[in-house]
């Protein structure tokens, strides 16, 4: 380190321990000696650029006060914690210097006053613990608008005004019980329970018994806030005259054009022409209608082979028709045909996903249909309805508003917001689901057959449900790479291991790998993923193992170690011989022993 970050490093901790006068012996903190020397107590350093990364001091009887402006010329920090000491005075405006921070851990001191202003600043924040002190005032409201905050902890403080809206669905951990905070409790989207917020008097609403007294009558229209209102009036008066006025034109050239089939419309999008074929350009997610197109274009006819509406709560009762009539949007374009957002009347959103070509037999795909709404579990999007003609698949789902794993990843920007946490929650969540699906549909030999990180959506809480299940035969890997040339056949065969044996199991643990491979990298997946294993084989193998990893886990300061065994476990899944990959149920233990060390980890030390 510089010698100006070691002098600073040095004053923080001459204010942290007043009257020290051999801190250089006490806690190996010397400006003769460089802090990632390994001899500065608490500091650790990154082992590339040897920048000071953390500094951990909890339980040193540290008595004095946080000099933040001294701490904050180390502009590499990602740690800070100095959990169960005697420091005292303000938690100091200058901790906002401190850029890169994401732990921020002050819990059991004697910090008073307000929380510094500036906390909102610290845009890449993940944890902060404050509680067990003296603090008062408010919470900077805009401290709830940082986004990727995963903890916030002020338990046992004097804290006042009112709870921030934090995006709740994110936070996996959230107290503010034991102050004087007042008012309505916002929608925690029942993720947090009364424990998080007793003891404060003035609270109400749920999780809390309390009830919250009516809200005052509305306020009168403001001049100001009329004037908006009729504009929008305005525009919507003209909005209905165009709409009105296209329909007729379009009821008019639909006289013109009839064909004689029955009426109704087909789901179609600009380019209806390539709506079967290869081509992947065309995504204009416009609302797109062709009234030419019949339900009668669905082969022969609805009536010959009716929508089949499965145990789905969501869609009871619906008809063909008004699936047909509905306004939809063409989301996507996939490699096995499109999916639209389908909006119904009552305020439903659908996905409607159009198959090409599944490769499987009208009357089977109805038995896997059937057999696959059997097994239900929480985290696997089941199918609502489904159409099935000869030439035709159609599948309906809930539609997910939170997208999918792969925009989780690659959508802009938004792959810094998804931390390690997040990651290997997910990873094991839906290793779970998916050993659960493995399981039941055994030996009825329904693998997923096309997994990847696309078809795992995220619900509103963001907790992924995989989506497809049983929709495409599994396709042969054997035949597309030269990596693997083993087992041509992807069904049942005999195996003296039992269980997961079949290789159609294994290529949903490759699909799997795969995701393991985008969430730990953060690269993209072509080529089945075989481009992805290969580079990422091939830096493990020249052993610079660490450079594979996603630069923002990194700069986020995950654990090298968890990282490097959850990576280990993809290695295992994507092994070019089916019978050496594990069985999905053995990947969901070895991930799930990883998440439970990481979530020991957060409760021990930052
Ligand atoms: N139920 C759903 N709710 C919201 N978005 C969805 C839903 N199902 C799929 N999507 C999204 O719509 C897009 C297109 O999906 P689609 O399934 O057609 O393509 P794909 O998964 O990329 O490829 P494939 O055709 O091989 O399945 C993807 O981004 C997918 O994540």
């Amino acid at each position: 380190e510089e010698e100006e970050v070691k002098q600073a490093l040095v004053r923080f901790m001459e204010k942290l321990a007043p009257g020290n006068t051999v801190i250089g012996q006490t806690f190996g903190w010397d400006v003769k000696t460089d802090p990632c020397s390994g001899k500065w107590q608490g500091v650790t350093c990154d082992s590339q650029s040897q920048s000071v990364k953390k500094i951990v001091l909890d339980e040193r009887n540290l008595t004095g006060v946080l000099d933040a402006l001294s701490l904050c010329t180390t502009s590499s920090l990602l740690v800070l914690s100095l959990n169960d000491n005697d420091i005292g005075g303000h938690i100091p405006n200058e901790i906002s210097n401190c850029q890169n921070l994401t732990h921020l851990y002050l819990s059991g001191n004697r910090f008073s006053g307000n929380l510094p202003v500036s906390l909102p600043q610290l845009s890449n924040l993940k944890r902060l613990d404050f509680s067990k002190n003296g603090l008062s005032g408010q919470v900077p409201p805009n401290l709830s608008k940082v986004s990727g905050m995963l903890s916030f902890l002020v338990q046992d403080n004097q804290l006042s005004g009112e709870i921030p809206k934090f995006d709740f669905s994110n936070l996996a951990q959230f107290n503010v019980s034991n102050n004087n905070f007042s008012g309505a409790i916002p929608d925690v989207k029942g993720r947090f329970n009364t424990s998080s917020f007793l003891g404060n008097p003035g609270l109400c609403g749920l999780p809390l018994s309390d009830l919250c007294p009516l809200s005052p009558p509305a306020k009168k229209f403001s001049t100001k806030q009329l004037r908006v209102y009729s504009g929008y009036a305005i525009i919507g008066f003209f909005v209905v005259v165009v709409t009105v006025a296209l329909k007729l034109s379009k009821k008019k050239r639909h006289v013109v054009d009839k064909t004689g089939a029955e009426e109704g419309r087909e789901l179609q999008d600009n380019s209806d022409n390539k709506i079967s074929g290869t081509s992947s350009e065309s995504k204009t997610g416009e609302f797109a209608y062709r009234s030419e197109y019949s339900i009668t274009s669905f082969e022969n006819g609805a009536a010959a082979s009716p929508l089949v509406v499965l145990s789905s709560p969501v869609v009871n009762g619906l008809k063909f028709e008004e699936l047909l009539q509905a306004p939809a949007e063409l989301v996507g374009r996939g490699k096995h045909g499109s999916l639209y957002k389908v909006m119904l009347d009552g305020g439903v959103t659908l996905a409607v996903k159009r198959i090409k070509d599944c490769g499987i037999q009208k009357e089977d795909f109805k038995m896997r249909m059937e057999r696959i709404d059997q097994v239900k579990h929480p985290n696997v999007l089941h199918a609502s309805a489904y159409y099935c003609s000869k030439q035709e698949r159609l599948l309906v789902y809930e539609f997910q508003q939170n997208g999918s794993l792969f925009n989780l990843l690659h959508g802009s920007q938004n792959s810094q917001l998804f931390d390690w946490g997040s990651r290997i929650r997910i990873a094991a969540i839906t290793a779970q689901a998916l050993a659960f699906m493995h399981d039941e549909l055994h030996d009825d030999g329904i693998a997923h057959g096309n997994l990847k990180s696309s078809n795992i959506l995220l619900d509103k809480d963001m907790y992924p449900r995989i989506s497809e299940y049983g929709l495409m035969v599994v396709e042969n890997h054997q035949d597309q790479s030269p990596l693997l040339s083993q087992t041509k056949n992807s069904f049942k065969h005999n195996n003296p291991n039992g269980g997961c044996a079949y290789s159609t199991f294994k290529v949903d643990v490759y699909g799997f790998g795969v995701i393991l491979l985008e969430m730990l990298t953060g690269k993209l997946v072509q080529n089945k993923g075989f481009d992805l294993a290969n580079w990422v084989n091939s830096v493990v193998r020249e052993e610079w193992t660490v450079e594979v990893f996603d630069r923002t886990l990194i700069s986020e300061g995950a654990s090298e170690e968890r990282m490097v065994n959850l990576l280990q476990v993809a290695l295992k899944c994507i092994n070019p011989s089916p019978d050496a990959r594990p069985c999905i149920n053995q990947v969901a233990t070895m991930i799930n022993i990883i998440k439970e060390e990481e979530e020991k980890s957060l409760s021990f030390e930052p």
